[in-house]
């Protein structure tokens, strides 16, 4: 039997060269696009301003009627407040008050704010008003020019963006009331083993808490962390350690999902259906391996009927879920899944035991301290336990037999501030 211990980078790339569910799009309301991902670009249907528009509170001027240094004193023509309606010409020799936001008239090619005139900004219309200006006013001041903020058809986000609050602004500004956004990836969990016994979400399991059950776990953890990646999580279904109903079950599952996920059943043990079922033994369409990874070791992908792709974790909870984050989260939004750097806060846990390059995926809480920079501690505890608080793991790489840093590791190796790699979960 092969001891093969494979990079898990090295699955992750392969994992995202040969599983690429289809992604189709679909057009959501403005109101419940936000959280979403851009199918394709969204470009400004109109130009903002529509017309050149005053940007302070003022009186719309011709500059060639200003005399400068000095006051000029120009009758008021108009009273322009910032509503719709018809905006008459400027006559030459006039001004016109004007607020924020309004239509500059014809003929006008600036405004002076109204701090800079003798006028009660909250009073009437005075019938004349005096400038007082050190200068001539470049053109345009104080008026944004149409197209200025949003020229037609500008690029406002792209495909693959995700959607805030700003482009919801923006996106309502242009009256455009609907966003072609990615379609959720549908995700089928297929949980295997003999032993596992649950509740009402799979109805082929027993609920006598016999020696030996246990109760199913995983379909539920992955569905909420499907739920988080923005990913619909079918129901999950369950199969027992017999191939012909593994066979049956992922039938359904690849009819039903773009993506299959499996958990259990891929160790070296004698019942390991799903290893037994798709890999070189049986149907030969699964790869199966044991990566330099813990836990979370034993990981498989390949391909099922209608060729709906299908990515294998491990049975034990801890695995599942470090398989997850490391292997299925990218094939969801892979920037979302790229580990970034962190400082590893507390007194750690130096590098861990284990042959060079193994990976440790460790549960972590982040916590911003004093400089403004967030730091990342380890959470005490063994298998799944400690995840009930982490909202990180942390990716720590063994240390050579030669003392050395292993590849990727970095700053790990006896430095007082330590870089490690980190998943936000
Ligand atoms: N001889 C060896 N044995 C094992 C090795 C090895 O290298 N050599 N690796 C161990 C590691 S690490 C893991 S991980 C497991 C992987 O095995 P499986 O994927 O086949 O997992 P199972 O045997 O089906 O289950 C393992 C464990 O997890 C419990 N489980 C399974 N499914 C669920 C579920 N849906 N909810 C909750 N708990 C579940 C199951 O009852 C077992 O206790 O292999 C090791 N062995
Ligand atoms: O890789 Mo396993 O998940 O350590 O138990």
């Amino acid at each position: 039997m092969s001891s093969e211990r494979l990079s898990p980078w090295q699955w992750r790339e392969e994992i995202l060269a040969a599983v690429a569910p289809p992604r189709r799009a679909e057009r959501v309301p403005l109101e419940q696009a936000r959280g979403r991902v851009l199918a394709a670009a969204v470009r400004s249907p109109e130009q903002v301003p529509a017309l050149p528009i005053a940007a302070m509170d003022g009186f719309a001027v011709r500059r060639a009627d200003l005399t400068v240094p000095g006051t000029t004193v120009l009758p008021v023509a108009a009273e322009l407040p910032a509503r719709p309606g018809e905006v008459p010409d400027l006559p030459p020799g006039s001004a016109a008050r004007i607020m924020t936001g309004a239509p500059v008239p014809r003929g006008a090619d600036a405004v002076v704010e109204v701090e800079a005139t003798d006028s009660d900004p909250f009073g009437p219309a005075p019938a004349v008003v005096a400038l007082a200006l050190e200068s001539l006013p470049v053109p345009g001041r104080h008026v944004r020019g149409a197209g200025e903020e949003i020229p037609l058809d500008a690029p406002l986000a792209l495909a693959g963006d995700r959607v805030g609050a700003g482009l919801v602004g923006l996106a309502r500004t242009l009256g455009i009331d609907a966003l072609e956004v990615l379609r959720p990836l549908r995700v089928a969990v297929v949980v295997t083993g003999d032993e596992l016994t649950a509740d009402s979400s799979s109805d082929r399991l027993g609920a006598d808490p016999l020696p030996g059950a246990v109760r199913e776990s995983n379909g539920t953890m992955l569905a909420a962390a499907l739920a988080a990646g923005g990913a619909h999580a079918l129901p999950p279904r369950h199969s027992g350690d017999d191939p012909a109903d593994l066979r049956e079950t992922l039938d359904v599952a690849a009819r039903e999902a773009d993506l299959v996920l499996t958990t259990g059943g891929i160790g070296h043990g004698a019942y390991d259906v799903v290893k037994l079922l798709l890999g070189e033994r049986g149907a030969g369409t699964s790869r199966f391996a044991h990566l330099a990874l813990r836990p979370g070791g034993p990981q498989g992908h390949g391909t099922l009927r209608g060729g709906v792709p299908v990515v294998h974790l491990p049975g034990t909870p801890v695995g599942a879920l470090v398989g997850y984050h490391l292997f299925v989260r990218p094939l969801l939004d892979r920037d979302g899944a790229t580990p970034r750097r962190m400082l590893l806060g507390g007194e750690g846990d130096g590098p861990r035991r284990g042959p060079a390059g193994t990976v440790h995926a460790m549960p972590g809480r982040r916590e911003v301290v004093a400089d403004g920079r967030e730091v990342v501690r380890l959470v005490p505890g063994r298998r799944l336990a400690p995840y009930g608080r982490a909202d990180a793991m942390v990716l720590l790489e063994s240390e050579g037999p030669d003392g050395g840093a292993a590849p990727g590791s970095g700053e790990l190796a006896g430095a007082p501030e330590r870089s490690v790699l980190v998943l936000v979960l």
